[in-house]
Parts: C-alpha cells; sequence; structure tokens
C-alpha cells in the first residue's frame, strides 16, 4: 500500500523539505511533489509516496525527521496500490505551438516528421508547454528565428528551459538561460542534456542581470523573458543595456491589462512595440529597438 504524506508552508521553506525529501527517499525511487496550494498567500506543498507494508508502520516519523516539519502537522493519505507519477504525466497531453511539440517521454510517439520536438517531463520546474505564456513564447520564438539567427540569446527565466530548447532547436547556436531558482537550473540542465541542446545552452543560477556572464556574453541579439509584468518593468533598462542595436525582445507572463504598463516602461528605454500575441488572459509582447 502507498501513503502520500505531506506538510504545507511557504515556498522557501517547502523547496527545502523537498530537496531533503529526495536525497533521504532518492535509493527507494518514492515519487515526490512540490506545489502551490494557496496562490495568494504563496503556500506550498512537499509531499511524498512512500510504500507502507500491509498493516505496517505509519512512516510520518520519518517525514517529519527527514524535513524537520513537527510530527503532528504532518499530512497523510492512504492511496490504493498503483504507480501514482506514471499517472500524472501520462495524463500530461503534449501541445503544439508552431511548429513546436512539446510532450513527456510516454509520447514521443506522437511527434510528427515536420515537428520540432520538445520533451519535457512534468516535474518542479515551470514550463511544461501547458501554459500560455509558454506557448506563445514559443510562436514568437518561431518567428523570430525565421527571420533571422541570433548571434546570442538570453532566455531569462528558464524554468524547464523550455523556450531555450526551443530556440536551440530551431536554429539558434548560442543561448544562456537563467534562473533564479536552484532546483529549475538543475531541471533545466537535465532537459537540455537530454533534448540534445547542451553544447548550445548553457544554465547559470542568477537573479535578472546581475550575473558577469550576461555581460561577457552579450549583447544578445534575442532576450526571451517569461517572467512577470512587474519585474519585467523594473528590469527595462537592463534589457535595454544587454540588448544588441538590432536585437528584439519577447516578453510574457503578463496579462492582458497588463500589457500597456510594460509596453510604456520599455518604450521609455528605446525599445519599440513590434506586435502582441494573446493566448486566453495572456499577452506575449515582441518589442524591438
Ligand atoms: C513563468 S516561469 C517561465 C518558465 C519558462 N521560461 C516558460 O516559458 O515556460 C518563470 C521562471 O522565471 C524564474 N524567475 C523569476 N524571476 C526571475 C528573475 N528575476 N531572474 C531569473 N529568473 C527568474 C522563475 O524561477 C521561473 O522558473
Amino acid at each position: 500500500m502507498q501513503v502520500r504524506y505531506f506538510a504545507h508552508g511557504p515556498k522557501a521553506e517547502a523547496e527545502l523539505w523537498y530537496q531533503a525529501l529526495e536525497t533521504a527517499f532518492e535509493d527507494e525511487g518514492a515519487p515526490l511533489g512540490l506545489t502551490e496550494i494557496d496562490e495568494a498567500r504563496q503556500i506550498y506543498e512537499a509531499c511524498a509516496y512512500l510504500d507502507v507494508a500491509d498493516g505496517g508502520a505509519d512512516r510520518a516519523g520519518e517525514f517529519a525527521e527527514v524535513t524537520g516539519v513537527p510530527l503532528g502537522e504532518v499530512g497523510c493519505e492512504m492511496l490504493p496500490d498503483k504507480d501514482w507519477m506514471a499517472e500524472v504525466l501520462a495524463g500530461l497531453k503534449p501541445v503544439r505551438a508552431g511548429r513546436f511539440l512539446v510532450h513527456g517521454g510516454h509520447d514521443r510517439g506522437k511527434v510528427d516528421a515536420d515537428d520540432i520536438s520538445i520533451e519535457i517531463e512534468a516535474g518542479m520546474a515551470f514550463g511544461t508547454g501547458h501554459h500560455g505564456t509558454t506557448a506563445g513564447c514559443l510562436m514568437m520564438i518561431e518567428e523570430e528565428l525565421l527571420r533571422r539567427t541570433p548571434r546570442a540569446t538570453l532566455d531569462l527565466g528558464t524554468g524547464s528551459a523550455v523556450l531555450a530548447i526551443g530556440a536551440a532547436k530551431f536554429g539558434a547556436i548560442d543561448v544562456l538561460a537563467t534562473d533564479i531558482d536552484p532546483v529549475a537550473v538543475a531541471v533545466a540542465r537535465e532537459n537540455a542534456s537530454a533534448n540534445g541542446v547542451s553544447d548550445r545552452v548553457e544554465v547559470i543560477e542568477v537573479t535578472g542581470f546581475d550575473s558577469p556572464t550576461i555581460a561577457e556574453r552579450g549583447p544578445f541579439d534575442l532576450i526571451i523573458a517569461n517572467v512577470l509584468a512587474g519585474p519585467l518593468k523594473e528590469m527595462a533598462p537592463d534589457f535595454a543595456a544587454h540588448l544588441s542595436e538590432s536585437g528584439r525582445v519577447i516578453l510574457s507572463g503578463i496579462l492582458v491589462d497588463q500589457g500597456a504598463g510594460v509596453l510604456d516602461a520599455f518604450d521609455a528605454e528605446g525599445l519599440r512595440h513590434v506586435k502582441t500575441l494573446t493566448m486566453g488572459e495572456w499577452v506575449t509582447l515582441l518589442l524591438e529597438r
């Protein structure tokens, strides 16, 4: 029988719990999860699916010891026997965005000859292609790379590296992918390697543009950033500083009614609006110097 043990807390704490669970249950191969459960309060759940012998001992104590969460705060839920992780992965349908097909390993057989395949396992980093912002960026990337091949590309906030992989597979030769989150950086490196583009995609941990590597590798012909409207506006001067003379910028993570504010912030830095792609409540913006 399997039991799902879980604990709830702020993101930083839940990430530490997840990492501790990963180390402790690595040999056992126990499926783990880290999910946002309350967006407004930024509360996350870390969980582990542990095998428990029939009528066997409760393992909440082990979960509490590994994570440091008080035993009384460890939740548990009995599950009928089945491979939960395989079920979650199988439930993730492939997503088509332009010529790109973003899919899990279980759907390799669905890739057509004309598709540009991006294989991503659902995991701890954002970017399975299911979100309108990711799909919007992929479509803009395709258009941009059909227009010209950038000398250097920056994917800021790479998550699963879905966009960096897409750009590299479409012909970009020098892609620097960054993320503030060390877990995303590790996942992004794995995904770049699994997709056969680690020679063209370098992944580094950095907040915004705050790294000498960014200055050394730039200026960039293409900067892609699917972050959020607030940080994008704050970073507008950095985008302008690291963009080449004929460079272009693809921005997403922006709600429809936030688009004008983001465009104003970038316009003030000399970056003009080229086009907007709307996917549901989200917009993806293309700008140029
Ligand atoms: C919405 S996800 C986008 C992931 C992927 N690029 C996609 O399009 O699906 C945003 C990512 O940006 C990262 N991030 C947020 N703020 C950042 C910052 N200031 N600098 C670098 N990365 C950041 C987050 O950790 C997260 O992985």
